[in-house]
């Protein structure tokens, strides 16, 4: 499988109009990858909280409408990264978006872990409930493969990667806006996460500084042996990378740690 990890800069500088079509023709450079990644909320910035409200948009908006394109024009899968979308019934939310290689919606991801504690996008916006798989039916090995969909600071909750390994997951897709100031946490993570669930980690976050906070790039693939497969510097970046997506079976098959689960353990008595 060949999957590309966008890491476009979110800087304040430029129109959220001229960044989707910049970001478009550049997942249409992707044509040949299987899978290509966008970060999280990258019309707006993850941090640029005032604008959320302002460029929230329903799900089939202008950058569902501009992705669900691009990816048809690539003919690839395209995990979008997130979107601030507009419920017309409820309150925002931080909604990934998978396009087919024919440009059909595959699936929508609200964050269940929304970041900032008592403000920022915790209050902004609402909490998603659902974990969400998607099914590839082709590339990378011929029985297909399943991505499982987290975004950011759900990273930090491997409670939320189980379920997505518990329903078939084998590539974890984690875009982001993560800040510098936590990149040790990011790299970490994204590497324990691969090697808790023996699975692919493909973890794309931005670059640039968008509302004061540097961000942190650092975009990385990990293999389910805990392997980092590629990792991006910290400027604007496509990090392409190749890997063979039966290492999930095979590494889960001669380390079968994953069957020593001992689940329902409850919490310990004091
Ligand atoms: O957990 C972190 O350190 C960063 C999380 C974050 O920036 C986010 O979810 O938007």
């Amino acid at each position: 499988m060949r999957a590309s990890l966008i890491q476009i800069g979110v800087d304040e500088g430029e129109s959220v109009e001229s960044r989707r079509r910049r970001v478009a023709a550049l997942v249409r450079e992707q044509s040949g990858a299987d899978l290509v990644v966008l970060p999280e909320l990258w019309t707006t910035g993850a941090f640029a909280y005032e604008e959320f409200t302002a460029e929230a948009e329903p799900l089939e908006g202008p950058t569902y409408e501009v992705m669900a394109k691009a990816a048809s024009d690539a003919g690839v899968w395209l995990h979008a990264g997130s979107i601030p979308e507009r419920d017309p019934d409820g309150p925002l939310y931080n909604t990934s978006l998978v396009f087919s290689p024919s440009g059909e919606l595959a699936a929508a991801y609200r964050k269940i872990h929304r970041f900032g504690f008592d403000k920022g996008e915790a209050v902004l916006m609402g909490a998603g409930s659902e974990l969400v798989t998607v099914r590839l039916p082709g590339p990378g090995s011929e029985r297909g493969t399943t991505l499982g969909v987290a975004t950011c600071y759900d990273l930090r909750f491997p409670e939320l990667f189980r379920g997505l390994v518990d329903a078939g997951a084998e590539i974890l897709v984690v875009p982001a806006g993560w800040p510098e100031r936590r990149r040790s946490h990011w790299t970490l993570l994204a590497q324990a996460r691969a090697v808790e669930n023996q699975a692919f980690v493909l973890a794309c976050g931005t670059a640039g500084t968008h509302a004061g906070v540097p961000q942190a790039g650092h975009s990385i693939v990990v293999d389910p042996w805990g392997e980092v497969l590629g990792e991006a510097g910290a400027g604007e970046e496509v990090l392409t990378v190749e890997f063979d997506a039966e290492k999930v079976a095979t590494t889960r098959e001669q380390f079968p740690a994953l069957k020593d689960r001992v689940l329902g353990l409850g919490v310990p008595r004091r």
